[in-house]
């Protein structure tokens, strides 16, 4: 309290006021104004500051003292001490209205006037601390941001203040109600225990659930206690809304289980990289524990990068601290991974950086399928090898290589001989391991550098990169045709295929990729038509003769159209008697350019074409109708032979095309006998039923070039075969060529043991006739006898029916 207490005082008699300032100076108070009106007070109060206004009621004419203190004090809350003569009830009533400290009677004695003040000041002091301590208290709520509320138990009156607007929303600063009045605001799940507590309990601690105005769920903590006063109860408590951190402490267990059961590694690091915190997927991943790697950098224990590599310095030059990419990660036992990495940087709310968090997961998986998905579409699902696509990458790349180091580049065409057939007799699932071995044999015939590719079918290409000589790829090409020709066991039968190799090289045959693919692929045809299982250089005629190749197509279709096809016959003579028994038919196309084509020139381009299917038929017919036609002019009933080729055999309608023929010309079924090379010996799934059908026409059915295949001997007893027929190629060498006479004997008693009947070809000699004469061979055709001849050319052999041998 001041220690000379500013005293201000009102009185409109001046000798008293002055007086009045001498007694208060001497009792040292401090006169801080003098006014004789109630008015002038008033107006000067707010500058003279006193602590303590001495007011006399009656102040002749304006507003009395007692206005004049009610203003005062309403205003300024300065006490008012009354100085007055009067202490009539009418006057006392007027002066009670202003709540005044104190009221002294005229005249007093000094001592009383001391007295009256200082109690009044020291009132004024009590007052004024009880209302600092409530300001504070106001202050503290409104800081915390507390609702107030009291309860009254027998009343059931309920009084709330404070920040209860903020916190139930739409409710005044002051509410006054019933207890229900309150509960209402709380969600109805939660309000039974809050009755409960405040019906039972001498505290309320509870924190529970409200709707908010908008609709959404609100959370409130409640704090209460009981408190008996005067023998009353009350309970009086505070309310704090605390929606906020419920929610965020809702948001922080989520995060946490998050954090404990994501399968991403996550790690949290102070900012000096330092860990703090791992989760279990971290330990999953890594096999490192948090104990491990607590305080440790993860650019030290799990980024498997150069020592100056770091990490963190890309992530601060990253403008929102946030990086992420793929990098390599090391697990404890120091296998390393690939990793898709995510690195924040986390900051308070005054931008201060406070923490890392790291979170990655291991991405091998999808780099393994990412690497499967690429592997397959460069390379052949069956084989293996590159296919298509890789060559034409490869193939780009090297090209461009050799280019720039002016180098060579080979490409090699390989094709399989007769593979087609080997697919359609023993299925397909034996082509695709034929195919299978294969590759593996190519591949393993090259070098490192050079690339095999499978095109599809039984196509592959090679390419080489660096050979120097041309000799190079001859050696290569050799190799890898003896390789290919290794025997294969397929499904039990051990059977060898060759291989047709055509070379082309980078720049001499062909600049750009499809250029070389082009040559290397008429070598291939040309080495073929030479007669397979060799390979070939590209030479520029060969493009020449890819042009004839279409140009005899062509021709073909024309020859079909305008007749230009004919059939010569080469009689077959039986070697005991010397009688004619049969004719083969044998195609030849009288072209207008070219004269008599044979057949070898132009059935692999039928073949390949398809033509051979309208040309066979057609011979068939021609066959038939001649043999029957020699029937009808009297001569013996001949066995006629046409040829069937592997392709004819593996159409379905060749029987229906032999059942017609023989119907539309009526020769017997037995007269006719076809002529199957030996490889469709192999015919097991589709050509063994095939021969069984056409067996079952009645004809006879021979096997030709018997002994040049790869089928198995064995298998011959499961056919409905009638004939063998042994090649020329062991026939020339006879009777000289030991191999070729084993050969011819161990097929003469093969025959005989199945009971098969056989027909000798190529007979030039009579040496060769003598020794197949003397080891039981039956029958025989060859030039010795006849070439194969227009039927009118045969008029006088048909006539004589014997074949007899030309002294000179
Ligand atoms: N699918 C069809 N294929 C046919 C048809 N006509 C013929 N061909 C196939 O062409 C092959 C070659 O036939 P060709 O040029 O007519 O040769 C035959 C004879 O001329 C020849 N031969 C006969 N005797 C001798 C001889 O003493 N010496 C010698 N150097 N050559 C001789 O052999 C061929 C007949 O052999 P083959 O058929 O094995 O009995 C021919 O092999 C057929 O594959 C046809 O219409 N359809």
């Amino acid at each position: 309290m001041n220690p000379n207490p500013r005293i201000m005082i009102v009185e409109d008699e001046r000798i008293v006021a002055l007086d009045l300032k001498h007694s208060l100076e001497f009792l040292g108070y401090q006169p801080c104004g003098v006014f004789a009106s109630g008015e002038d007070a008033i107006g000067q109060v707010a500058a003279a500051r006193p602590d303590l206004v001495l007011m006399d009621i009656n102040l002749g004419p304006g507003i009395d003292g007692t206005e004049a203190a009610l203003a005062i004090n309403t205003a300024h809350k300065v006490p008012i001490v009354f100085l007055t003569a009067y202490a009539e009830e009418k006057t006392l009533s007027r002066a009670e209205r202003s709540m005044p400290y104190g009221y002294l009677l005229k005249p007093y004695e000094l001592r009383e006037l001391d007295a009256t003040l200082r109690m009044a000041l020291a009132r004024r002091q009590a007052e004024l601390e009880v209302e600092h301590a409530e300001e504070r208290l106001r202050l503290a709520i409104d800081a915390a941001e507390l609702g107030v509320w009291e309860w009254d138990p027998q009343s059931d009156d309920f009084q709330w203040q404070g920040h209860l607007e903020g916190i139930l929303g739409g409710v005044p600063r002051v509410l006054r109600g019933e207890q229900d009045a309150f509960l209402d605001f709380i969600d109805e799940e939660d309000r039974p225990a809050v009755a409960e507590q405040l019906a039972r309990h001498a505290t309320v601690s509870s924190t529970v659930r409200m709707r908010q105005p908008g609709g959404d769920l609100g959370w409130i903590e409640l704090y209460a206690k009981r408190y008996v006063e005067h023998g009353r109860e009350r309970v009086i408590g505070v309310v704090r809304d605390v929606t906020e951190r419920q929610r965020n402490e809702e948001k922080l267990r989520q995060a946490n289980v998050v954090f404990q059961t994501t399968g991403e590694g996550v790690l949290i690091t102070d900012i000096e990289h330092r860990v703090i915190a791992t989760n279990p997927a971290f330990t999953l991943l890594t096999g490192y524990t948090a104990e491990d790697i607590h305080g440790r950098d993860p650019d030290q224990f799990l980024h498997a990068r150069r020592h100056s590599d770091h990490f963190y310095p890309r992530l601060m030059e990253s403008h929102h601290g946030y990086w992420h990419g793929e990098i390599l990660c090391l697990r404890r036992d120091g296998t390393p991974f690939p990793a898709w990495e995510h690195v924040c940087a986390v900051r308070d709310e005054h931008g201060q950086l406070r923490n890392y968090i790291i979170t990655f997961s291991d991405i091998s998986q999808i780099r393994q399928a990412e690497e499967q998905i690429n592997h397959l579409a460069y390379h052949d699902a069956l084989t293996g090898l590159g296919n298509r696509h890789q060559l034409a990458v490869r193939l780009e790349t090297e090209l461009e290589r050799a280019r720039l180091a002016h180098l060579q580049v080979g490409v090699m065409f390989i094709d399989l001989d007769g593979f087609k057939l080997v697919n359609d007799t023993l299925g397909h699932a034996a082509g695709d391991q034929l195919l299978q071995t294969v590759a593996r044999r190519i591949k393993s015939a090259l070098r490192r550098t050079d690339i095999a590719i499978r095109l599809g079918g039984d196509e592959f290409v090679v390419i080489v990169p660096d050979a120097r000589r041309l000799d190079d790829y001859a050696t290569l090409a050799d190799k890898l045709l003896d390789a290919v020709r290794e025997e294969i066991e397929l499904r039990s039968e051990r059977l060898s295929i060759s291989a047709s190799i055509g070379i082309a090289v980078f720049p001499d045959n062909g600049e750009d990729s499809q250029t070389l693919l082009k040559s290397a692929d008429n070598a291939m045809y040309d080495a073929k038509l030479r007669g397979r299982n060799r390979f070939a250089f590209y030479s520029p005629d060969m493009a020449e003769r890819a042009h004839e190749r279409m140009a005899m197509e062509q021709g073909l279709m024309q020859a079909l159209a305008t007749d230009a096809l004919r059939v010569h016959y080469q009689p077959v003579i039986s070697l005991a008697d010397g009688q004619l028994v049969g004719m083969e038919a044998l195609l030849r196309w009288q072209h207008p350019e070219l004269g008599l084509v044979p057949p070898a020139r132009f059935i692999p381009v039928a073949e390949e074409s398809g033509l051979i299917d309208r040309i066979g038929v057609w011979v068939l017919r021609q066959a038939c109708q001649q043999a029957l036609s020699w029937q009808r002019a009297g001569h013996r009933p001949l066995r006629i032979a046409v040829n069937v080729s592997v392709r004819q055999l593996a159409q379905d309608h060749l029987v229906e095309h032999v059942a017609a023929v023989l119907a539309e010309t009526g020769l017997p079924p037995q007269c006719l006998e076809l002529e199957i090379t030996e490889t469709a010996i192999q015919s097991i799934e589709h050509s063994r039923e095939r021969l069984r059908q056409l067996k079952a026409l009645g004809v006879m059915l021979a096997i030709d070039d018997f002994g040049t295949g790869f089928s198995s001997l064995s298998l011959l007893k499961h056919l409905p075969i009638d004939r063998i027929k042994i090649d020329r190629s062991f026939v020339t060498g006879l009777p000289g060529d030991s191999n070729d006479a084993a050969i011819t004997l161990a097929i003469v008693a093969l025959a005989r043991s199945l009971k098969l009947a056989l027909t000798a070809e190529g007979i030039e000699s009579p040496e060769q006739l003598e020794f197949l004469r003397r080891h039981d061979v039956a029958d025989a055709q060859g030039y010795l006898f006849s070439r194969p001849q227009p039927a009118p050319a045969l008029e006088p052999l048909l006539l004589h029916g014997h074949w007899q041998p030309t002294v000179h």
